[in-house]
This record gives C-alpha cells, structure tokens and sequence, in this order.
C-alpha cells in the first residue's frame, strides 16, 4: 500500500512510510543500508534526488553495505533558515518529487513537529522505526539490523568543523553510530572538512561526483525572484507545484524566512549570488 505522505498531516496521523523499504536481502555477507538526507529541500532539486543514486552506486562498488531503502527528512519551520518555505509546502514538493523512485519515501516526522530537532534525533527516530519496530530486514542467515547513514553534501559536513554549529557529543553520536555519505560539492574542499573528523574517518565515506552538478536550492529561489526559468533543474511536478502557489516570489507570502535583500543586483555577476554556496 502506499504510504500517506501529506503536508498538511498531523503527528497524530503520522505513521512512518515503509511501502519503498526493501524487507529481505540475498547476500548473506552485506549489511543492509538505509540512507537519510536531512535538509531543508526548500525546493528540492535535481541534486538532491542524484545524491540517493550516487551513493546507492558507491555503497555497491566500493562497500559492504547494500542498499535497501532512503528516505527524505525536511527540516522543520522552526530551523528559520533563509529562504525556508513552510514544511507543509516543503514535504508536498519532496513527495512529488520521489513519485517515480520505487526505493526513495519522504518520511515527514522532522517537519511536523513544532520545535527543531538536532540531526542525532532524527537518526535515533530513523534507527527506532527500522531497527527496533520493524526488526531490520530479512537475509539467508536471519534477520540483520539495518545501518542508518547520514546523506549528506560536503557544506553539511564542513559545518560539523564550524564552532557553535553542531554539539561535540552530537558529531561524536552521529559519526559513531550512525556515519555518513558524503557527496563532494563545488565549493567545499572536501580534505579541509574532513580534516578535524579523522577519529570518525572509518564511518565516513566520500563520494566524488563524476559529473559535476552544482545547482542549488538557492539558485532556484533566485532564478524565481527574477523571474527565470526553473525547468528542468528541479523535477517538473515541482515546478508545477511552485508556480501553482507562488513559492519563491517576490513577495516571499508562504516564506518562514525571507533571501530577499541577500541577492546580488541583476547584472553584478553571471551567475547567481545569494548565499556562499550560490
Ligand atoms: N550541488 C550539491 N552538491 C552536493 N551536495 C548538495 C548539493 N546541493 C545540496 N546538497 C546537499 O543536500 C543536502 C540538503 O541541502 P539543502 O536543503 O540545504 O540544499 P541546498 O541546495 O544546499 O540549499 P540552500 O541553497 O537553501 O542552502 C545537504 O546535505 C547539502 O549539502
Ligand atoms: N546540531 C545539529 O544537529 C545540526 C546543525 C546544523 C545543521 N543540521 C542539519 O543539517 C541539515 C542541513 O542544513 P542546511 O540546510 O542549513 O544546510 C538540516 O537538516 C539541519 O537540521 C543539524
């Protein structure tokens, strides 16, 4: 049955989608893998949904792992970032966006609640539904506990080096028991990141984008403050579901926070130039 995944739903309502996990493996040597990609996804991109492909690709090539599902957790309202529209708006436009992946779900837990919750948080939530309610997944030898993995771009990780960002024990509890995948990005020297988290280094595997991919969910809020295409950056229901409640405009209505005044002046520079990684 497909999971009922709504913007508008209620934690009361809220069950935790399980429709796309795979329950069973065949390799009795690999370990089950769920990939969690926590972020604002205000819009979700292209990039975002490639980052779930990479790392299924690496984790086959170059790991034990095997991958049996991956889920996206949108931040909630109460992270203020820049730029944030509401989560109802932001869960809507993960949903649409993963219609066609038959192993990609939206888990909108995070975004419901009122309060921000801290990453470590919102893996323990992951590692409880999975591990301890659903009891892992099946294999020839049994059943195996699932690994919960942070998916993550190489700016996420970089601010885990960022004093005040992240809580030491946090960085401690995530890459100790959880680790992360971490896609390199433009922009971000990945060695400089990764530089002050070598006693994790065993749990955190990085993952070169071969074919260089830069857009930014910045970048899309931008192109619509100007008026500019987004097609064919972020998936078409998502351009559709964007123009449909005019998110992203001048006047920032359905914003929990505004970039406006954060841009360059049309014409400073060819590209685009709101935020460090814009
Ligand atoms: N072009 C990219 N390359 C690598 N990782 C990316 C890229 N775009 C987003 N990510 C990663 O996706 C995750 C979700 O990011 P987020 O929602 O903040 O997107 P963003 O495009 O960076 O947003 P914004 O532009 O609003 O800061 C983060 O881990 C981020 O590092
Ligand atoms: N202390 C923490 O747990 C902590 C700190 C910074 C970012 N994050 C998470 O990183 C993700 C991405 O954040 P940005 O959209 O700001 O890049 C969000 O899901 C946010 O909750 C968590």
């Amino acid at each position: 049955m497909a999971d009922d995944v709504r913007g508008d739903m209620t934690l009361d309502e809220y069950e935790f989608p399980t429709s796309r996990l795979r329950r069973r493996i065949e390799d009795p040597e690999r370990t089950p893998l769920v990939l969690i990609a926590c972020g604002s996804f205000s819009p979700i991109t292209f990039l975002h949904l490639r980052m779930f492909e990479m790392a299924a690709d690496y984790a086959r090539f170059n790991t034990q792992f095997e991958v049996v599902g991956a889920y996206l957790s949108c931040v909630g309202d109460a992270y203020k970032k820049t730029g944030l529209v509401k989560a109802e708006h932001r869960i809507n436009m993960c949903t649409l966006a993963v219609q066609q992946s038959s192993w990609i779900s939206v888990d909108p837990w995070e975004a419901l609640h009122s309060e921000y919750l801290e990453t470590a948080k919102v893996l323990d939530h992951f590692d409880h539904e999975i591990n301890e309610v659903i009891g892992g997944v099946e294999t020839p030898v049994g059943k195996k506990k699932c690994r919960i993995a942070l998916l993550a771009g190489a700016d996420l990780i970089q601010t885990m080096s960022t004093p005040g960002v992240w809580a030491d024990k946090d960085i401690d509890y995530i890459l100790r028991n959880f680790g992360a995948f971490i896609v390199e990005r433009t922009g971000t020297d990945i060695d400089e990141a990764l530089s002050t988290l070598q006693a994790w280094k065993d749990n955190i595997w990085v993952i070169q984008q071969l074919v260089q991919n830069d857009i930014s969910s910045t970048k899309i809020r931008l192109f619509r403050r100007r008026d500019m295409s987004i097609r064919y950056l972020v998936p078409e229901q998502v351009v559709n579901y964007i123009e449909m409640h005019n998110l992203y405009d001048e006047d920032g209505a359905a914003s929990t926070n505004s970039d406006k005044g954060k841009e360059k002046k049309a014409g400073e520079s060819s590209g685009v130039a709101s935020s460090s990684k814009g």
